[in-house]
């Protein structure tokens, strides 16, 4: 134990923890750590037990029932994360605080998800950890007169699947972000999944037994925007016949998600920073102001520095919710999440055999589209895929046709287009046997023919609709025509 550390718990001792004494479990096989909590704990008059193994502390946990045990995720024997359902049960649904080396928070995030109330990241701050247990503290209050389960897992269509760096990168900001109070903004392609992250972050902290609200600014009606989040006062404005609570107060102690924030008019721009500046609003037409106890995580899939610049959205927002940022690539820049996203959908929907339903072929195949809708446009063609292939192993033409890379269409074909013209003049040129002079006449012969062939295709032969959509004479095309022993006898 460092002498900061001694420090700072010598003036910790002067915080009291407001909760009634309660039995606290330490289980670490350091014994500095043992050493500090039993310190800092001890005398805010608790009474603490520790223990170096699982072992030994879950003897200790079903003797003395604790209200709170401190848990390490790397012990001896069995590890922090098996025990902790046994921790639980033992102790009739303890608050459990993981304790957990940095670079190990996807460990976090499953540590939470199976039960355990928190967890604290080495090294801490003795400050954060005195934070931590008293929020666990008080909240064991409230487990215990509750059955003892962990945590149920979220239902099927609620789970962030992952195994690229970028997804475990997000599973960790997530379990860091989770237990504080932060507001966070999500960016990401449309479809690549912010609405989950924010959903998970709601589960996984201390508001996840209060509302989570997701609203979507665009759909509100643009007149109403303020009122319907913030509520209004009776007469605030024609139709307002009686005072009514906006989303803000119906979220109180939970979670609001403002997707799409960019969406959000300049006027409750200001009222949301107000409310994240100082917790405060009013609603419209009242002047009284109210205390909103709400943390705030917004989604975007637009660029809002852009925003920013154009004027659109406020500065002081942007960089007020840029705090914490959460970014989820394109599908298409995650590969490698693509065969558990696969299986994950068929298993949701108990396909047969879903583990197995798509081969290493296949899984290359889909790795090579473009997902311009990311997950959720995966997600649809592995549905659609299923209902055609009943029930046997999938195949890339039970798929639907991939939707084109954005911009495709204009930019991504005029590149291939002048890609093609270039190398055929260059090898025109190489190629020539004798000095060229009529290079422009070879080029209209070799692409002229196909332009015309796809607009009379198009027109159903129709060669008037033909020269209008080339926009050339109707004598022009037929000379053309001619010319490219392409006319054909029911022309025009
Ligand atoms: N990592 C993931 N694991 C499992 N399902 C996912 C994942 N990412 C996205 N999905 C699924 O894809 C669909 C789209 O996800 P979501 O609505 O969260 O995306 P979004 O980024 O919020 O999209 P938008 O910007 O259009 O609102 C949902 O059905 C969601 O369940």
């Amino acid at each position: 134990m460092d002498k900061e550390t001694e420090t700072e718990i010598q003036s910790d001792v002067d915080t009291q923890l407001s909760d009634t004494p309660s039995v606290v479990l330490v289980v670490d096989d350091e014994p500095s750590i043992c050493w500090a909590f039993e310190k800092m704990l001890s005398q805010q008059g608790h009474r603490v037990l520790t223990a170096s193994s699982a072992e030994e502390g879950l003897l200790l946990a079903a003797e003395h029932s604790p209200a709170l045990v401190l848990l390490d995720v790397r012990l001896p024997k069995e590890d922090g994360i098996t025990a902790l359902p046994k921790f639980l049960k033992a102790t009739n649904n303890a608050a459990v605080i993981v304790m957990t080396a940095f670079g190990d928070l996807d460990t976090a995030v499953n540590a939470i998800r199976n039960g355990a109330s928190d967890y604290l990241i080495k090294p801490f701050r003795l400050a954060d950890a005195q934070r931590t247990c008293r929020q666990a503290l008080r909240a064991a209050l409230d487990r215990r007169s509750q059955p003892a389960t962990p945590q149920p897992m979220p239902s099927g269509q609620q789970v962030l699947v992952g195994q690229s760096p970028a997804m475990q990168q997000a599973f960790r900001q997530i379990a860091l972000v989770a237990a504080s109070d932060l507001s966070v903004l999500i960016t990401g392609e449309t479809g690549t999944g912010k609405e989950l992250v924010a959903a998970a972050i709601h589960r996984n902290s201390q508001r996840a037994d209060k509302p989570y609200i997701p609203i979507a600014p665009v759909a509100l009606n643009p007149d109403l925007i303020e009122s319907e989040l913030f509520g209004h006062a009776k007469g605030a404005f024609t139709g307002a016949t009686d005072d009514r609570a906006g989303l803000f107060e119906q979220a109180q102690g939970g979670t609001i998600l403002l997707d799409e924030i960019g969406d959000l008019p300049l006027a409750a721009q200001v009222k949301l920073l107000r409310v994240l500046e100082q917790g405060e609003y009013s609603r419209v037409g009242d002047l009284r102001v109210r205390h909103a106890n709400v943390r705030i995580i917004a989604a975007t899939n637009c660029d809002l520095h852009h925003a920013v610049q154009e004027g659109t959205f406020r500065e002081d927002l942007y960089y007020r919710l840029t705090g914490v940022r959460i970014h989820l690539p394109p599908l298409r820049q995650r590969p490698e999440d693509i065969p558990l996203l696969c299986q994950h959908f068929l298993s949701a929907m108990d396909y047969p055999g879903f583990d197995a339903a798509v081969d290493a072929e296949l899984v290359t195949e889909l790795q090579s589209r473009p997902w311009s809708g990311n997950v959720r446009e995966l997600k649809n063609a592995i549905q659609h895929a299923a209902v055609v292939a009943r029930g046997r192993a999938l195949e890339a033409t039970d798929f639907p046709p991939s939707t084109p890379a954005r911009g495709e269409t204009s930019t991504s074909n005029a590149t291939t287009l002048n890609d093609s013209v270039t190398a055929w003049a260059r090898q025109t040129i190489a190629t020539a046997k004798q000095p060229l002079n009529d290079l422009h006449a070879q080029f209209l012969a070799a692409s002229e023919p196909a332009l015309l062939q796809i607009a009379i295709e198009h027109t159903a032969g129709n060669r008037a609709k033909a020269a209008e959509i080339l926009g050339i004479h109707r004598g022009t095309l037929r000379d053309r025509l001619r010319a490219y022993q392409m006319d054909a006898p029911n022309g025009d």
